[in-house]
């Protein structure tokens, strides 16, 4: 047996209850991780199943009431979890989804489960559900990280104040954990599903998404979901844009990102599979590889340490002092312009290359990493207070982003407000918090055509 098939720092038990001998199976409750591959928590969920003798289930909980889900990210969501489904039966692996809170509903089951393991996530929502289910399941319930390349704990043990204190720390653990994940099969498959008579169908999404008791204010848009499509676009990222990566990353009308953070935050790819897709290029600039990894696993996973270590993450609260201090200092500073949260959710400032931000914003549920960091900027500058403007940012954000009410959202929201960065000159409104200007966005970039393709986008997607 490949006892040591998943690094010992990502696997955490939540209750101590003993295995129960007598039951049918080992239940793999998928949350956070929703692939059937490079998954840390179903391959050692196989490994133990294969050691107690059992068949696995796959458990999959679909809460309607998700804080702020829609159904732009539900489509995106059972798009996904339908192509696992089917990769989990050509494994061998039954799936089983139940309508309602994951929470209560994996208890249902596991009713006759030997062991429970869950992955990890790392928002309150998500340890909440694993710290009700870890005090009601009748069966052990452990816990396998996969979310993240450096396990968050092993990473830091505390909130870190920015980049430049993280870095140093992954840099250290990444040979360690940048470790392939190996695939094992099953060895006992027949598993009667007929007790769960609560199943749920995933053949047909949209008949699906038609009976769900879902907030369906907000459309799906053109990106289709899944881990197929994730490592297809992947592959044409590695072999056609990495290499332009570090130049032209903050030019919006040059589309060489990876456009991979919708993928991630519902757990379709996995982190650890992406990071060595572009370690192991083949990459004449290797400046590119190194700047891509600097965002997908330092930013990213300072994020993951942000909302891990900070339980005021989507509030202002979670602000270091410097910047609550100035930006209340600043708060009875004219504003030259005023918005509503209508004016801001329809794109109705004076702002055009603003504007043209929040209309990518609503018709392809993303604004380019560059610009995004603008537009919430300018939402500091626009608003009645500051923490007013912090609120609408976190709203618009998760409302319309596809890889929204995700650790990065939080991370990158405070951002604007001077989290996980350092104090600049003193001016009105924003302090000694970092500014940015239409000037400035004007020289890194082409603004009008970035208007102008988002035009064209709103045109071919209205007509
Ligand atoms: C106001 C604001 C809100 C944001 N909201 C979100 C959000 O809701 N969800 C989200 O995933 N990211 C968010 N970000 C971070 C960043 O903008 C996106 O991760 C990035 O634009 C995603 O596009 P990509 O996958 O093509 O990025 P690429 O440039 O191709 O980067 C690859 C991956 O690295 C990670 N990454 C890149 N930039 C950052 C960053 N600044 N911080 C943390 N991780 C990063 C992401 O996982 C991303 O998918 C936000 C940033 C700001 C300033």
């Amino acid at each position: 047996m490949k006892q040591n098939l998943v690094e010992e720092e990502r696997i955490q038990y939540l209750n101590h209850s003993p295995i129960r001998h007598r039951g049918d199976y080992l239940l793999y409750w998928m949350q956070a991780s929703q692939r059937a591959e490079w998954n840390h928590a179903l391959e050692y969920a196989i490994l133990q199943a294969n050691i107690l003798r059992k068949p696995l289930l796959v458990f999959f909980g679909l809460a309607t009431d998700f804080p702020e889900a829609n159904q732009r990210h539900y489509q995106f969501m059972l798009e996904g979890l339908k192509e696992t489904r089917a990769k989990l039966i050509k494994r061998g692996i039954k799936m089983a989804v139940k309508i309602g809170s994951p929470d209560t509903g994996v208890v249902e089951a596991a009713k006759r489960a030997v062991l429970a393991i869950v992955d990890r996530g790392y928002l309150r929502i998500q340890r909440t559900w694993r710290e009700q289910a870890a005090k009601n399941l009748p069966c052990p319930l452990w816990q396998a990280e996969s979310e993240v390349v450096i396990p968050v704990e092993v990473a830091s043990d505390h909130e870190e104040y920015g980049a430049y204190t993280l870095r140093p720390k992954i840099r250290k653990l990444l040979k360690r954990f940048m470790r392939p994940v190996e695939e094992i099969q099953p060895e006992f498959s027949s598993l009667d599903l007929r007790p769960f008579e609560w199943e749920t169908e995933l053949s047909n999404i949209e008949d699906l998404i038609r009976t769900l008791p879902i907030d369906k204010t907000v459309p799906p848009v053109n990106l289709r979901g899944g881990t197929e499509e994730a490592k297809r676009k992947l592959r044409v990222f590695v072999t056609q844009k990495l290499p332009y990566y570090v130049k032209w990353r903050n030019d919006p009308t040059k589309n060489v990102l990876s456009e991979m953070s919708p993928y991630l935050h519902f757990g379709q790819i996995s982190p650890l599979f992406i990071a060595l897709q572009i370690v192991n290029a083949d990459c004449d600039e290797p400046a590119s590889q190194e700047a891509y990894i600097e965002e997908l696993v330092v930013r990213r996973e300072l994020a993951a340490n942000f909302v891990f270590y900070n339980s005021s993450y989507d509030s202002w609260n979670a602000l270091p002092s410097w910047s609550q201090k100035t930006l209340t200092k600043h708060s009875k500073d004219l504003r030259k312009y005023l918005y509503s949260i209508e004016e801001l959710e329809h794109a109705k400032t004076h702002d055009q290359l603003w504007n043209a931000a929040q209309k990518e914003l609503l018709l392809t549920g993303k604004i380019h990493g560059y610009v995004r960091m603008y537009w919430g900027k300018k939402i500091l500058e626009w608003s009645e207070t500051p923490q007013e403007a912090f609120r609408i940012a976190l709203y618009l954000n998760n409302k319309y982003a596809l890889d929204g009410r995700d650790a990065n959202s939080f991370a990158g929201v405070a951002w604007c407000f001077g989290k996980h960065d350092r104090a600049f000159s003193e001016r009105p409104i924003f302090g000694k918090v970092r500014y940015m200007s239409l000037n400035g966005m004007q020289r890194k970039f082409p603004v009008h055509q970035y208007i102008q393709k988002v035009e064209n986008l709103a045109h071919q997607l209205e007509g």
